[in-house]
């Protein structure tokens, strides 16, 4: 069988080597090629993982706040869309936001970006979950996130990504995992690609999830986006108008599993390009 030679099409020009304290230099190009990367260090989540495991125990009706879901035996989730809502959770947010725009600055070092033309869209869009996974096995789908870029800290190891076969990433003790997300890889017009994971669990674990996402009115700038590295490209007028393409072509892995027996969406279906149509 033939293989497709590997790397950008021809004339693309290469990223610019860029240095980011908590990603290991040798590890950096992954981030771009495949999606994921290491990071060598993450904020302490013990705290909140032990509040959210005492908040997880109690019985369903205590539960029943905003952002709580239960899917029997796979998971119960705490899903947070602002750093005062779960107090425990409010220092791993701004730590968490704090590492990840330093990321994003990097990416636009290595796209030749000006300083901004991605962070600019951080915003109140973002997420923090709180996963307690209680079933074994697939317990999260294939799929790649949604937003600019996740951190994923967990208990123990089960998540695992994409890169030409499946790596249990968590196995080797590290301290967190970077994820491109799909408008992460839209915005750099494909330079980065969207890291595909999914968790595979052998017993309890928990997770801490941190999602920088796309401030839904902060408009696309395409001149900005547009450098000798990304080429030229064009798309929806807004982040929101973004992410409601994104969401159109894909479900979601953390609902009712009844919903998530679609085939898997055809990768081509979040390519840069079908986006910007
Ligand atoms: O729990 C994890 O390690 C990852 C969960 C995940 O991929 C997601 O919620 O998007
Ligand atoms: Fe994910």
């Amino acid at each position: 069988m033939y293989d497709p030679p590997e790397g950008p099409p021809p004339g693309w020009r290469p990223l610019k080597d860029v240095t980011f304290a908590p990603v290991h230099d040798e590890h950096w190009p992954k981030l771009a090629a495949r999606g994921w990367t290491t990071v060598t260090s993450a904020p302490d989540t013990d705290a909140l993982v032990t509040a959210a495991a005492a908040f997880f125990a109690q019985p369903a009706a205590a539960k029943e706040v905003p952002g709580y879901t239960h899917i029997a035996g796979e998971k119960q989730l705490l899903t947070l869309t602002s750093p005062t809502q779960f107090p425990p959770a409010a220092a791993i947010w701004t730590q968490a936001r704090k590492l990840l725009l330093e990321a994003l600055a990097a990416v636009e070092r290595s796209l030749a970006m000006p300083p901004g033309a991605l962070s600019r869209f951080d915003g109140t869009h973002s997420i923090l979950r709180v996963f307690d996974y209680e079933g074994a096995g697939l317990v999260a789908e294939p799929h790649c996130d949604l937003g600019l870029l996740t951190l994923v800290v967990s208990t123990t190891p089960g998540l695992e990504v994409w890169d030409d076969g499946w790596v249990p990433i968590e196995r080797n003790s590290i301290a967190g995992t970077l994820l491109v997300g799909t408008e992460l890889a839209f915005l750099t017009n494909g330079r980065y690609s969207a890291g595909r994971h999914r968790v595979v669990a052998d017993g309890p674990r928990y997770s801490v999830v941190f999602a920088l996402r796309a401030h839904w009115p902060t408009p696309i700038d395409y001149t900005t986006l547009s450098t000798p590295i990304t080429g030229t490209f064009a798309g929806p007028p807004t982040a929101g108008e973004l992410a409601q393409r994104i969401r159109a072509t894909r479900y979601n892995i953390n609902g009712p599993v009844e919903g998530r027996k679609r085939p898997a969406l055809a990768q081509s279906a979040q390519s840069p390009a079908n986006l910007s149509k």
